[in-house]
């Protein structure tokens, strides 16, 4: 009997259904040439789930990536949904409520160089040659997660009575956060260069301080045989982009992760090359790093290819499907090798008959396979 594996679809806002559909299109090709089958269920999150249901995060989506067996989305936002009122939903905490609800605490996000894509990066051939790190964020941790609160401060206190409004987050972590995260690192870096750069701002934060405490006795207990460096973000921020080829697994917390990923996927041409798995202890979930681009939604020239990328993690890391995952890793390199380009990859020597829109490429790859 065929076996079937049931997809929770989450296509979300702006382009997230043009790519997600290209996904879904390179998982049934792939599904069909190695003798298993995918099902869909397509949810709402985001501002369409705003919009449909009042909620970003509806409790019907969460009821279907619970019984599915891997989440594959998009991504959410736009101007639409954008507000400074707390009060107001916003499509972003559908997706943080979702990476909370389903324990996703992390963030796989693989930074490699397509050899043919080397002149798309904004660095130089020299400094991106051999660039093949690992980011390891914190998900469900942090400042996204933190109490946080807006008010109108009458007394001005601290201030010597300047009154007006007043804001926080707060940035905490607990021991056992740390050390889980912690523990993917080492373990991503056992099977890569063995290396982890663990990045913080311990000059600074408390919550810095106790995470490189741990992040050590985990290593030191548990690890010794991984080369383990510490970094602080600022540092870090400027190493990507002056000798990016020396970072192997780069281990950090939520924002951190957030930001110097965006960084990092610069290096490799564009944002909508890095594709992420979000892994917890059950169903997990795979997304492009990148956002919902409203500035080029409706257009069909997104990039699908983080969101295919997204589906080979998909393959190798909740279905095991090795073969079926390196097939869409050699379909994506054929295709730039070829030289197919969409708008976001293309440089000075990209023909225009090479440069592709969002379903050709789509169609490219899933040919290839
Ligand atoms: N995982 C998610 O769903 C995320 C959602 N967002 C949301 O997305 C919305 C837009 O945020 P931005 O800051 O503009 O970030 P963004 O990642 O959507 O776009 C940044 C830039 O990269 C380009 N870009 C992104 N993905 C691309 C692709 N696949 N192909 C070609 N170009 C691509 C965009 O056109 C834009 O110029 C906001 O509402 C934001 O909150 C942002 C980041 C992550
Ligand atoms: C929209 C945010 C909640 C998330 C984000 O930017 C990301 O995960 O990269
Ligand atoms: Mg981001």
């Amino acid at each position: 009997m065929t076996q079937t594996y049931h997809i929770c679809l989450l296509p979300g806002d702006g382009i997230g259904p043009e790519i997600i559909a290209e996904g879904v299109k390179v998982l049934n090709a792939v599904g069909a040439k190695h003798g298993v089958a995918f099902s869909y269920t397509e949810a709402l999150i985001g501002g369409c789930a705003i919009d449909a249901a009042g909620t970003a995060l509806p409790d019907e989506t969460l009821r279907v990536a619970e019984a599915s067996d891997a989440v594959l989305l998009a991504a959410v936002g736009g101007p639409k949904w954008d507000t400074t009122d707390p009060e107001k939903p916003r499509p972003e905490q559908g997706l943080l409520g979702i990476r909370k609800a389903l324990g996703l605490y992390t963030n796989l996000r693989p930074v490699q160089i397509f050899g043919a894509l080397a002149g798309a990066s904004t660095l130089k051939p020299e400094i991106v040659d051999g660039v093949d790190l690992m980011i390891v964020r914190e998900l469900t941790g942090g400042l996204y997660f933190g109490r946080r609160e807006r008010f109108y401060d009458e007394e001005g206190c601290g201030t010597g009575g300047v009154a007006g409004q007043r804001a926080y987050d707060t940035l905490e972590y607990r021991e056992y956060e740390v050390e889980r995260i912690a523990r993917q690192a080492y373990q991503a870096a056992r099977k890569r260069r063995n290396k982890v750069t663990s990045v913080d701002k311990a000059n600074v934060l408390e919550t810095s301080r106790m995470w490189r405490e741990i992040v050590h006795r985990i290593h030191d207990e548990e690890y010794p045989d991984v080369e383990l460096e510490d970094l602080l973000v600022d540092n870090t921020a400027m190493q990507l982009i002056n000798r990016p080829a020396d970072f192997d697994v780069v281990v950090t917390e939520n924002m951190f992760g957030d930001i110097l990923s965006d960084e990092a996927a610069q290096i490799t041409g564009s944002l909508g090359m890095l594709a992420s798995a979000s892994l917890g202890d059950g169903v997990a979930l795979y997304e492009p790093s990148h956002g919902s681009a409203p500035d080029i939604a409706g257009c069909g020239i997104a990039n699908p290819l983080a969101q295919i990328l997204s589906v080979e993690m998909m393959l190798r890391y909740s279905f095991d499907m090795q073969g079926a995952a390196d097939d869409v890793r050699r379909a994506v390199t054929a295709v730039l090798d070829e030289g197919w380009r969409t708008g976001d990859i293309k440089d000075s020597d990209t023909p225009a008959d090479k440069l592709v829109g969002t379903e050709q490429m789509g169609d490219l790859v899933a040919a290839k396979l």
